[in-house]
């Protein structure tokens, strides 16, 4: 609310050699993430989840059997240590490893990918958030260009690179993302001669050009668009002729409608494959079937699918808590989850919690910036602009698109580096961002779909850390969170005392309540129209399918000051989407049915009846929180009245009724 050699006889040898080792690794192998000392041994069919096709897998167990001499081309690895011993990949990238980054033991992608990729298949891979697919790809990647490049294994003192010497490029979806990826990429290079580049949008094209000019390039890590720039700018002087590697890091995102175009673009300015033999690696910790079509025409038919998640295993970590907080109106979500973070800094001073750094995600970026100002003016009301805040010390940021490149570099490393701050953010972090020690993450509104919640919520209990996860949602979004969210271990959590507040009504409310709402009202009411205004516009593109959207955003207007022409316009929008909810009710109740009866069915659903709503439909009769607004005469959204919701209560009160089949907990989505 606020809201990615040659082909033949060859090839298909590979695939069986694969499957081979598949079959012939040792009998223990760390079944969970084996980020710390702690592995949990299981047996490897059980541990290891390697899918081909299912002719080819078939086929690649049989022959299994006989294909003892390819086995010994293809040992099983686990420790970076071991390609070392089996002579697999470079010391210098090893050492980088194991010595530089002090990481021995693999994450079962990086044991299950790195030795398949280094015989050149091309490959999709599956695991979880956090679980190390960066190094997955990299080490691959780089080996591959040290094995047709040998002289480029070791740092010499005046490299001769050119620009046209890009060997590999690595594409991501986010600026921040990309950047991360060349500095860790940077660091394997360190003691090899292999330059890496970025080149993303809003830094400067010139000063990229010129630095790749001075220093050359072998790897190539970028987005989409600029990428393309690139490319197709024939004085740009980058060329990548001798492409061996081309890596879609968050490739079901690369791959979705919004992406797609783009990466066809750009391989057609890639040599073509038929006359420079290419790999593709694509990896994500979501892969819905609805990019499998596109996924086949980007890779080679022999390409391997490998999942260290089973279908119907949890996308999500269960050391990763979840849980749900529905708001009586959009007025609740910030005091809400002003009571949550400051709950867990005030724990946190007590020493009975970890340092709270969270990332708060919101759909619209002014939605980021109404919260972000909020937040920041907490500080103020206690004595000007030095006041400590009521966070203090965690520190807030905003990152979102309408921030300069640069500062957006600047707040992804301060938070990077920070031990407690909050971080409000559109999803341009939502994706890959490795941001050390993020206790928690809670979304403000539902995420554009499912695999969006799973990447957020991954941005905590990275590696061998947990962390905590919360959604806030109004109640009436909550059939809209249980289709979007379905089958995932999301538990309510109504220990918020400010989420289900009615601030209409003038009440006597515990002392604590009373304070963090009046904060919050003050807090809101020093930001500037303009900002809240955008917030309240931005909101109308969440509200698709919201029942009562009218309803929900004339409360709000009481607490966010919006004209009147903006009114009437998100009056029109959402009574419209309305009208389209009704004509389509009948329709999408048997949609509902239909998805309980197939395999993924959500596990009991929130099919309860939420209750009738009382009042008129121009309610609210309180000048708002920490607020003076009197009615609006004459809005559809302002005047005087009562509020709606006059069944809420069974709602507050767990009436979320088991519909289908008995869920695994009472919340299960
Ligand atoms: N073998 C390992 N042992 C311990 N830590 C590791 C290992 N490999 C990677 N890491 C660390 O784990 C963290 C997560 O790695 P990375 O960002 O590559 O995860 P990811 O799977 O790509 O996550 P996401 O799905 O969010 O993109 C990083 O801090 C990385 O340095």
């Amino acid at each position: 609310m606020f809201n990615i050699c040659r082909r033949g006889p060859a090839s298909i040898s590979r695939v069986l050699r694969t499957a081979t080792s598949a079959v012939r690794i040792p009998s223990t192998r760390p079944s969970t993430l084996s980020l710390s000392t702690h592995i949990t041994h299981k047996p490897a069919l059980e541990a290891r989840w390697l899918h081909v096709s299912s002719q080819l897998r078939n086929q690649a167990v049989a022959e299994s059997q006989v294909d003892s001499a390819a086995s010994q081309e293809f040992p099983a690895v686990t420790k970076f240590d071991d390609l070392l011993a089996h002579k697999l990949v470079h010391p210098n990238i090893v050492n980088a490893i194991t010595k530089g980054m002090g990481h021995h033991t693999m994450t079962d992608v990086q044991s299950m990918t790195i030795n398949q990729a280094l015989q050149g298949t091309d490959i999709i891979a599956q695991a979880r958030t956090g679980t190390g697919k960066t190094i997955g790809f990299l080490v691959p990647m780089l080996q591959n260009i040290i094995r047709r490049n040998p002289e480029l294994a070791e740092r010499k003192r005046y490299s001769n690179a050119r620009a046209s010497d890009i060997r590999a490029i690595i594409i991501s979806p986010t600026r921040e993302l990309a950047e991360q990826i060349a500095t860790e990429a940077a660091k394997l290079c360190s003691a090899t001669d292999l330059i890496v580049q970025i080149a993303v949008g809003g830094n400067s094209k010139r000063m990229m050009l010129s630095k790749t000019r001075r220093e050359g390039c072998h790897i190539l890590v970028a987005t989409p668009g600029r990428l393309y720039d690139l490319l197709s700018d024939p004085y740009s002087g980058i060329r990548a002729d001798q492409l061996t590697t081309l890596v879609l890091d968050e490739a079901d995102r690369l791959l979705d409608d919004g992406f797609s175009k783009d990466i066809d673009e750009i391989k057609t300015l890639l040599p073509d494959i038929t006359k420079v033999d290419r790999q593709t690696l694509l990896f994500s910790a979501t892969v819905p079937r609805e990019v499998m079509g596109l996924v086949k025409r980007t890779l080679k038919p022999d390409f391997h699918f490998v999942q260290t998640v089973k279908e119907g295993d949890l996308a999500t970590h269960q050391k990763v808590p979840q849980n749900v907080v529905t708001v009586a109106g959009y007025e609740n979500l910030m005091p809400a989850v002003y009571e949550l973070c400051k709950r867990q800094v005030d724990l946190a001073a007590k020493g009975e919690g970890l340092p709270f750094k969270a990332i708060i995600y919101f759909q619209a970026t002014a939605s980021v910036q109404l919260a972000y100002r909020t937040f920041d003016n907490l500080a103020d009301q206690s004595g000007g602009r030095f006041a400590k805040s009521p966070l203090y010390p965690a520190e807030i940021s905003q990152i979102h698109g309408q921030l300069t490149q640069e500062r957006r570099t600047n707040v992804t490393e301060r938070f990077r580096r920070a031990k407690t701050g909050i971080l409000f953010s559109t999803d341009v972090t939502a994706r890959g961002m490795d941001f050390p020690n993020v206790t928690h993450v809670i979304q403000v509104g539902l995420p554009s779909n499912r695999e969006q919640y799973i990447h957020r919520v991954g941005r905590t209990g990275r590696g061998d850390k947990t962390g905590s996860a919360y959604i806030f949602v109004h109640e009436a979004e909550m059939d809209n969170a249980a289709r979007t969210l379905r089958q995932l271990p999301i538990k309510k959590d109504d220990t918020l005392e400010t989420a289900m507040v009615d601030m209409t009504k003038d009440a006597q409310l515990p002392a604590s309540v009373a304070e963090i709402i009046t904060q919050v009202g003050l807090a809101t009411k020093m930001i500037d129209r303009d900002t809240k205004q955008a917030a309240f516009m931005g909101t109308l593109g969440t509200m698709k399918g919201v029942r009562n959207g009218i309803d929900i955003l004339n409360q709000w207007t009481k607490y966010v000051e919006v004209e009147e022409e903006a009114v009437h316009q998100a009056h029109l929008v959402v009574e419209v989407e309305e009208a389209d909810l009704a004509a389509t009710e009948v329709d999408s109740a048997e949609t509902e049915v239909a998805e309980e009866d197939t395999v993924e069915s959500r596990g009991g659903g929130f099919g309860g009846d939420r209750g009738g709503r009382g009042g008129s439909r121009f309610g609210g009769d309180r000048g708002g929180f920490g607020g003076d607004r009197g009615g609006r005469g004459g809005s559809r959204f302002g005047g005087d009245g009562d509020r709606g919701f006059g069944g809420s209560g069974g709602s507050r009160s767990g009436g979320f009724s088991n519909r289908g089949r008995p869920a695994p907990n009472d919340f299960n989505f």
